[in-house]
């Protein structure tokens, strides 16, 4: 079976890479844009030696097609790709590849790259017309967090947005609890040992059907529009954000009561709290270094949490944990998004396609 990417990670060293230096030319009109000069900078050279890569590993697989190590051609395709920062187009590659040949490699990169997103919502989404009003922080501290594939943070850029009030009804929030209980106890107990590095006693959302139906459906409705909302600069439609990951976990004395401080195999981030505040003490999503936006105040643990119905919507890469709880039981659903995008700005599917 695939490798099933972390979609937690825990730094084993605080310091995380600061500016990455980036290795395509947008000046150039980016990705496949006919170099205009006689005279090329150094990202021209960059992105016209990407897109030379792109052309040889591409007749490499037409020629490999039908015979054996085209597992081979398809990867090397795929890592061009990414190179490249054709993100979404390495993404098809190597599910593409991953179809056609029983590999462990490919399948491991599908996963990496796609996620769990196929069996989520993805494509038009709902306007965001809701008048719920957020708490907003800076999160990560002064230096530049790693940047997650085609979206990357400047000092400052990376928040935090707590609701103040219901994104989801109560009500439907409980459905969901008691619909987790009863399958918790089909199986013989919640699942613990999901993610290698930072477990949590987990659910997959998309493994319970009815619970899957709903969430779609408020992916569709409220939740990516909201985030769209939150991060204009970031996601330019709501219809481009996918969901790498979502689980259903659960707090409690007996079992998990926190979670270490890590960063998500995400762009963007929710936790999604089911239960009230007052059905447990501490808790809530805590981030290692906050601060207000605008403000040159130092900055300091913060915790955000939330009624039943609300979230904490965040950069995925500002490191954050799960506070403990010291009574009670606190439900949650961590959501893990990336945006489907190339670096060049062409629409998904191109290489693909074109391979027929
Ligand atoms: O407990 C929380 O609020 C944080 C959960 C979290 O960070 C995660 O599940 O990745
Ligand atoms: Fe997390």
């Amino acid at each position: 079976p695939p490798t099933i990417q972390p979609t937690r990670r825990v730094a084993l060293n605080a310091k995380v890479k600061t500016k990455k230096k980036k290795k395509t030319a947008k000046s150039t009109g980016g990705f496949g844009a006919a170099p205009k000069k006689t005279t090329l900078t150094d990202e021209e050279k960059e992105a016209r030696a990407i897109r030379g890569a792109v052309r040889d590993a591409t007749t490499a697989l037409e020629e490999v097609r039908d015979q054996e190590g085209e597992a081979q051609a398809w990867l090397k395709l795929g890592a061009v790709l990414v190179r490249g920062g054709e993100f979404s187009e390495a993404e098809r590659v190597f599910a593409a590849g991953a179809e056609k040949f029983d590999d462990e490699m490919l399948s491991a990169a599908e996963m990496t790259y796609r996620g769990h997103s196929l069996s989520y919502h993805r494509g038009p989404c709902a306007e965001w017309t809701n008048a719920v009003e957020f708490d907003e922080w800076v999160v990560g501290g002064p230096e530049q967090i790693e940047d997650h594939r085609t979206v990357s943070w400047k000092p400052e850029e990376p928040r935090a947005f707590a609701s103040k009030s219901p994104l989801i009804p109560k009500d439907e929030c409980d459905r969901v609890i008691a619909l987790c209980e009863k399958r918790a106890e089909e199986m013989g107990g919640w699942q613990k040992a999901r993610h290698a590095q930072a477990a949590t006693t987990d659910m997959n959302v998309k493994d319970v059907p009815e619970i899957l139906e709903w969430f779609n459906s408020r992916l569709k409705s409220t939740l990516f529009p909201m985030l769209a909302s939150r991060f204009p600069d970031k996601i330019k439609d709501a219809a481009d954000i996918r969901a790498h990951d979502a689980f259903i976990v659960k707090y409690d004395m007996e079992g998990q009561r926190s979670l270490p401080l890590h960063v998500d195999e995400s762009a963007f981030s929710f936790t999604i709290a089911l239960n009230d505040m007052s059905d447990y003490e501490g808790g809530g999503t805590r981030f290692e270094r906050a601060r207000r936006p605008g403000s040159s105040d130092p900055w300091k643990e913060e915790v955000l949490n939330a009624d039943a119905g609300g979230v904490v919507a965040f950069a995925g890469k500002a490191r954050h944990g799960g506070m403990q709880i010291t009574a009670g039981t606190r439900y949650i659903i961590p959501l893990f998004c990336f945006v489907d995008e190339n670096r060049s700005g062409k629409a998904p599917g191109y290489v693909v396609e074109g391979l027929g």
